[in-house]
């Protein structure tokens, strides 16, 4: 019987987006629709750590669905990104510089959902590095 979804090349996703659910309805359902995605494909999430907007919906959407879930969050963030429960593994890390190369170094390509300032920041870093010659996964936005 032939597969539903096809295999992806990729196995893990970092997905970055923002620290509220914003304006638009949209972007939560941009968030719950990418997450469910990734469930279907199987591919693990690797995203900012947090437990509030559209970073809370996507991992709580893939966990849901039974997904693998690994979040990177500086330790002096932990207060202020995550409120509640949390999903998957909680990697505490030093600072923002280590949190964005740890999370591209356990992923395979990268996609940006809406968000904020921090969103854009980490989506310009990772479009430079490959600039750069520093990795060669791909980045949607
Ligand atoms: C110290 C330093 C390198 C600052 C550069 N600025 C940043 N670099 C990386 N991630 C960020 C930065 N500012 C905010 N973020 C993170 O980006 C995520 C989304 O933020 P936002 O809601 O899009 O706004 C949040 O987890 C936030 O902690």
């Amino acid at each position: 019987m032939e597969e539903k979804v096809g295999r992806s090349r990729f196995k893990r996703v970092c997905v970055f987006c923002g620290s509220s659910t914003g304006k638009r309805n949209c972007y939560k359902d941009a968030a719950i629709e990418l997450a469910q995605e990734l469930v279907s494909r199987r591919l693990d999430l690797v995203y900012g750590g947090g437990s509030i907007g559209l970073m809370g919906l996507v991992s709580q959407a893939v966990h849901r669905g039974g997904g693998n879930v690994l979040g990177i969050i500086p330790r002096t963030l932990m207060g202020k990104e995550i409120t509640g429960e949390t999903v998957g593994e909680v990697r505490p890390v030093a600072d923002m510089h280590q949190r964005k190369a740890e999370m591209a170094r356990h992923s395979d390509c990268f996609i940006a959902l809406p968000g904020g300032y921090g969103t854009l920041e980490e989506l310009l870093e990772v479009i430079t590095w490959a600039q750069l010659g520093i990795h060669d996964k791909p980045t949607v936005e």
